[in-house]
């Protein structure tokens, strides 16, 4: 079991003060395509390639189960289970040993077989160290990891909510309690909004739903603005090939924290979700909180939002940010995140590609990267491991220099 050091940070420091957040062991059992796989990997990067359809996204995707949330397909826990011509018979569970230099936790999770077919809700399950954990944020508070997937493509050109989602990401990194604390207020924010559209007349508990959704909500607020200030200043420093972002957070909530006091602001959002009652009960939802903010992002040179920049300039933009916040982490921290990177670099020209190569390597943290052809990665050598993932199993293949 990991010692927890003073500052509350799950890392450990060696005598040289360097740290680092590994996965050492991953076990998938009836995870989609996989009925079992078991990967043992060292602390160096993971590069993951086979044919389309081989089951590379899918051992991502395991691993950022690990952390709170659904994962980075953002998926139904019924549509992991291993379907098979009978049907969907089985539960899905994942388990690693996650690594903080000579430390070692154990992470499991799973859909819970009890809650399958009962028509009841979907239960995921959590153990940490054998423990059996209440909440998701158990998780945060042992491994981090962030990712970026073909589907995040459109991420800067789309609607706010997958920018929102991607921030919150980038701030459970340094606050586990985030996910407590966006799940309380998505919750609130769901009860008042049924309660409203059904006409009832519990005054009370609609008082008690917004003063909740005051609470977390500027919690959220909060946390969402400290970390967009903090990453904006990373991003400065964005090191070798990568655009500069620059990163606003554009809100109601966020101009009142400007020049407020959070508790003023939360007194500002309980009055206002008092008065947009009857508006909301037409519209649904609610009209004013934080879900209505957006993560704006400019690429810095060309004075451009990034929604107007090419593909492959969008693509690296979200590198840069990934990478700001990596390094962020490692200093306030300790550690480096994991870094989930599905395909990425396809997209990326050589020097590019050469840049995330040195960078992940300054950054000593595990990148799982995938992609089609092994060759692409050939310019790391052995300072990865690369495997080959084949007939739903992942095989250690030659370095290739
Ligand atoms: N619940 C499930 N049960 C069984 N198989 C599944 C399930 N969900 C997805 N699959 C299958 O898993 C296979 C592997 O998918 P995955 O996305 O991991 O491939 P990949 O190697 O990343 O491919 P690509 O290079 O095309 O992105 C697919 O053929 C898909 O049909």
């Amino acid at each position: 079991m990991l010692a927890v050091a003073q500052n509350g940070s799950p890392f450990v420091t060696d005598e040289a003060g360097s740290e680092r957040l590994w996965l050492r062991r991953v076990v998938l059992t009836q995870f989609r395509s996989y009925e079992r796989a078991e990967i043992t990997v060292d602390e160096r990067p993971v590069v993951l390639t086979g044919v389309n359809g081989a089951g590379k996204t899918n051992l991502l995707e395991a691993i950022s189960l690990m952390t709170p949330g659904r994962g980075l397909r953002g998926g139904a826990l019924s549509e992991i289970s291993r379907i098979v011509p009978e049907g969907t018979l089985f539960a899905w569970a994942v388990a690693a040993e996650v690594c903080a230099e000579e430390e070692i936790r154990e992470v499991g999770t799973g859909r819970d077989p009890l809650a399958m077919g009962t028509g009841g809700r979907e239960r995921r399950l959590i153990k940490i160290d054998g423990e059996v954990c209440k909440s998701q944020q158990a998780l945060a508070e042992v491994l981090s990891a962030v990712w970026l997937t073909p589907q995040m493509d459109s991420l800067l050109r789309d609607s706010a909510s997958g920018r929102r989602r991607f921030l919150d990401r980038l701030v459970l990194g340094f606050d586990p309690e985030h996910a407590a604390n966006t799940n309380a207020y998505e919750h609130a924010l769901r009860e008042r909004a049924r309660l409203l559209k059904g006409g009832s007349r519990d005054l009370t508990w609609i008082s008690t739903l917004e003063d909740r959704m005051a609470r977390y909500g500027i919690a959220v607020s909060v946390a969402r603005r400290e970390i967009t200030e903090k990453l904006q200043h990373a991003c400065a420093e964005t090191h070798g090939d990568f655009p500069v972002a620059g990163l606003v957070l554009q809100g109601a909530v966020e101009e009142w924290l400007e020049d407020k006091p959070a508790l003023i602001a939360e007194e500002e959002l309980r009055r206002r979700l008092y008065e947009s009652r009857s508006q909301d009960t037409i519209t649904g939802g609610a009209s004013w909180g934080p879900h209505k903010s957006d993560l704006l992002v400019h690429h810095l040179e060309k004075a451009m939002p990034a929604g107007l920049c090419s593909t492959g300039e969008q693509k690296a933009l979200l590198l840069s940010i990934v990478l700001a916040h990596a390094r962020l982490v490692m200093l306030e921290r300790g550690a480096s995140p994991l870094l989930l990177l599905d395909e990425v670099v396809a997209h990326l020209d050589e020097k590019r590609r050469d840049s995330l190569f040195e960078e992940i390597l300054n950054l000593r943290c595990q990148a799982w990267m995938t992609g089609t052809d092994a060759d692409v990665f050939a310019a790391m050598g052995d300072k990865a491991q690369h495997l080959s993932v084949k007939d739903r199993a992942v095989f250690s293949t030659a370095v290739r220099n």
